[in-house]
């Protein structure tokens, strides 16, 4: 097996996970390449050693500069706050490393687009870590509408909603809530969560022309987690939208961070001709399929659950009717990141498919500042 050292920026949520997906993928899918984990970067040593002994990292860095200069790295996987993308990733595209960058590319297209040349400029192998396409379940989705089993579609909705930002007391900026702080994160519920709704309805349903968007700030100061200052508060905290796709399906979108209840319920829904289907993060390995060329004395929503090995994904795990859970699909996001190393044929999404995204949230976001409907 041919080794892949990964340099990690940021020990979070995401450094869990992708680290997680690395020490994982070989032992379930049949790899020419393994990552090793080499290195992990943070600004606090402590809290890096800490997650280089808990997760088996061989060193650290305090500076992402030493990281991607270093000779031992062959890619830099970006888990920091979204301001810090743009510039990680065209350096380390410039030292010659592959780039996994965590969702949304960048905090704009401006930014997206720069990401894109300097990484098509240096030819590494790049990917984006929208990793709700790797639900079994929304794969088998995928599969569904490829195969033309649905028919010429006419809707499209998804749904992202959570509740932690209600409390007014909740801060903004800093090491925890750097989410509500738009010099960091660049735009709210729009690139947060909205973010994973798009790239999954483009994938499974194709471009999207125009938008018309409204959003949203309910709380408007909060003070600064580090400065203990009132501010402003700029990030949109909901935002619906409904679009035109190329196909000529119409779509309807929200997300809120204040729908008392809910912590992360992404849905989505695809009503075509023949066939709709439907998907709940909640219950991920389930499929709600419902087809019109049923007997109709027996037509009805069939709740398909996906676990047979005949199923994407399905096969390299256990054995029908045992499921498997959200870490897996950043798993499953290693397997084909290193089987494209092995073939040579780009990932998806990679940075250029990622900027398609941005140029929705982009719209998104102005068409709900001028409250008029955008071109993508
Ligand atoms: N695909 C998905 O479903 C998800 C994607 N994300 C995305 O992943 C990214 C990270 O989010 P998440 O893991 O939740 O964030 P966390 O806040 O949990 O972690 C951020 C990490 O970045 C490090 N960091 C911050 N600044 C620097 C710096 N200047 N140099 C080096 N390291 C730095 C922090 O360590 P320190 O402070 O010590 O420097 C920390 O370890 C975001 O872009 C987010 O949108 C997040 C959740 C889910
Ligand atoms: O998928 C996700 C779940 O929610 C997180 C925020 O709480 C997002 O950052 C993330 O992308």
């Amino acid at each position: 097996m041919k080794p892949l050292n990964i340099g990690m920026i940021g020990y979070g949520f995401m450094g869990r996970t992708h680290s997680n997906g690395y020490r994982q993928a070989n032992r379930f899918f049949d790899l020419e390449y393994h990552p090793v984990l080499k290195a992990v970067c943070a600004r606090s040593a402590d809290k890096a050693q800490a997650f280089a002994d808990q997760q088996g990292y061989e060193s650290i860095e305090t500076d992402w500069r030493q990281l991607i200069a270093r000779d031992d790295i062959d890619a830099i996987d970006v888990c920091t706050p979204n301001n810090l993308h743009k510039e990680i990733a065209i350096a380390a595209a410039q030292a010659g490393k592959m780039v996994l960058c965590e969702k949304p590319l960048a905090m704009n297209v401006a930014e997206g687009v720069e990401m894109c040349e300097a990484i098509e400029k240096a030819g590494v192998p790049n990917m984006v870590w929208y990793n709700y396409r790797r639900v079994p379940a929304v794969a088998l989705a995928k599969q569904l509408i490829d195969e033309g089993r649905l028919g010429k579609i006419f809707h499209y909705r998804a749904n992202f909603l959570q509740d932690w930002t209600i409390n007014a007391d909740v801060p903004q900026g800093g090491a925890a809530t750097w989410r509500l702080d738009a010099e960091a994160a660049g735009s709210g519920v729009t690139g947060d969560l909205l973010a994973h709704c798009i790239d999954t309805a483009l994938w499974l349903n194709g471009g999207i022309q125009d938008v018309s968007a409204m959003t949203e700030t309910f709380v408007k100061e909060r003070v600064h987690a580090e400065t203990g200052a009132k501010q402003a508060v700029t990030i949109d905290d909901a935002c619906m939208f409904h679009c035109h796709f190329d196909n000529g399906s119409l779509g309807i979108f929200e997300s809120t961070r204040y729908a008392r209840g809910h912590k992360a319920m992404y849905t989505l829904e695809v009503n075509g001709e023949n066939a709709s289907l439907r998907w709940d993060l909640h219950d991920l390995h389930r499929l709600e399929y419902f087809d019109h060329s049923d007997d109709s004395i027996v037509r009805g929503w069939r709740s398909v659950h996906v676990s047979d090995g005949d199923q994407p994904y399905m096969g390299n795990w256990w054995v029908p009717g045992l499921q498997i859970g959200y870490e897996h699909t950043f798993i499953h996001q290693v397997a084909d990141f290193l089987k494209s190393l092995e073939s040579g044929e780009p990932v998806q999404p990679n940075f250029r498919a990622a900027l398609e995204t941005q140029k929705v949230c982009d719209a998104v976001l102005a068409s709900a500042k001028e409250r008029c409907w955008k071109d993508v």
